[in-house]
């Protein structure tokens, strides 16, 4: 099968233009197949802000009304994505910003509501592996926003990670995927604030044990439990890595 590498970009790198101009230009210079998958959490919280709307997270994920779709939905699928775009087609790039809604890429459902009401946010169903294999056969880079639908013509918000997870998830059928969640930081660490105390590898026994020490904390703990399922579910490779090390064979990699 022929590779295909898959990057997820966060709100750190995505919301501060040098970080992201040197992210782009890493990615260009990547062979062969590739996809984007972006966030933007960041940009929405301070966009929100200025709208005079409370951002608030629950376990990681947006809680997410009608009023912040709104705003999720212009800046993930308005400024962030076009922004990742043109910067991709300056560096010849073939790229093509799409929600989840495009294309019919990525159905979700809205989650129910249980202990939380987290309003429009969307657990992923169906992700249109065949139509993006299309695309990417065709020479285009999907660039995919956090956002999905749910087919009957609601959008809904689907935390990037999800979405980078699932898509590498639907992809590995078609071809050999490498998924690579980057970061500020070199991998997952054993101490946060030694950069230099990157965990090489790591099985889902370990992160369980790193999860009860307090060691994996916060949005690192959802961004694991995405690696760990693609990597069950048939993906390749998966890299947690810094966006200036995409390159090199650095950072921590998930094992089963
Ligand atoms: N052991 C760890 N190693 C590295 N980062 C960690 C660790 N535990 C928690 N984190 C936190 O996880 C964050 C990454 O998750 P998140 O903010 O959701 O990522 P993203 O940049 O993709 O939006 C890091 O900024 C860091 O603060
Ligand atoms: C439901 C949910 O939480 N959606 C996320 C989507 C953006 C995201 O995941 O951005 P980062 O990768 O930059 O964190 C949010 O609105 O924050």
């Amino acid at each position: 099968m022929e590779k295909l590498t898959l990057i997820k970009v966060g709100g750190k790198i995505v919301e501060e233009p040098d970080t992201l101009q040197s992210l782009l230009k890493t990615f260009a210079q990547i062979p062969g197949h590739k996809v984007l998958v972006h966030g933007g959490g960041r940009s929405a919280t301070k966009v929100a802000a200025q709208l005079g709307l409370e951002s608030v997270m629950v376990n990681g994920r947006r809680v997410t009304d009608a009023e912040t779709l709104k705003v999720v939905t212009m800046v993930y699928g308005g400024l962030v994505s076009k922004n990742i775009v043109a910067g991709l087609q300056s560096l010849s790039v073939n790229a093509l910003g799409m929600t989840g809604a495009d294309m019919d890429i990525i159905r979700s459902e809205k989650r129910p509501v249980k202990e939380v009401d987290y309003g429009f946010v969307g657990d992923v169903k169906k992700v249109r592996g065949d139509m993006l294999a299309t695309l990417i056969r065709t020479g285009v880079v999907p660039v995919l926003a956090p956002l999905t639908h749910d087919g009957k013509g609601q959008l809904l918000n689907t935390n990037a990670d999800t979405i980078a997870g699932e898509a590498a998830k639907a992809l590995a059928a078609y071809f050999d995927v490498t998924l690579v969640f980057c970061f500020e930081k070199r991998g997952v660490l054993k101490d946060e604030n030694d950069d230099d105390s990157v965990i090489p590898v790591i099985n889902r026994v370990q992160f369980e044990q790193y999860v009860q020490d307090g060691i994996v904390q916060g949005g690192m703990i959802p961004k694991l439990e995405n690696a760990f399922q693609a990597i069950d579910a048939g993906v390749k490779e998966v890299v947690i890595t810094q966006a200036s090390a995409i390159l090199s064979d650095t950072g921590t990699r998930i094992v089963k």
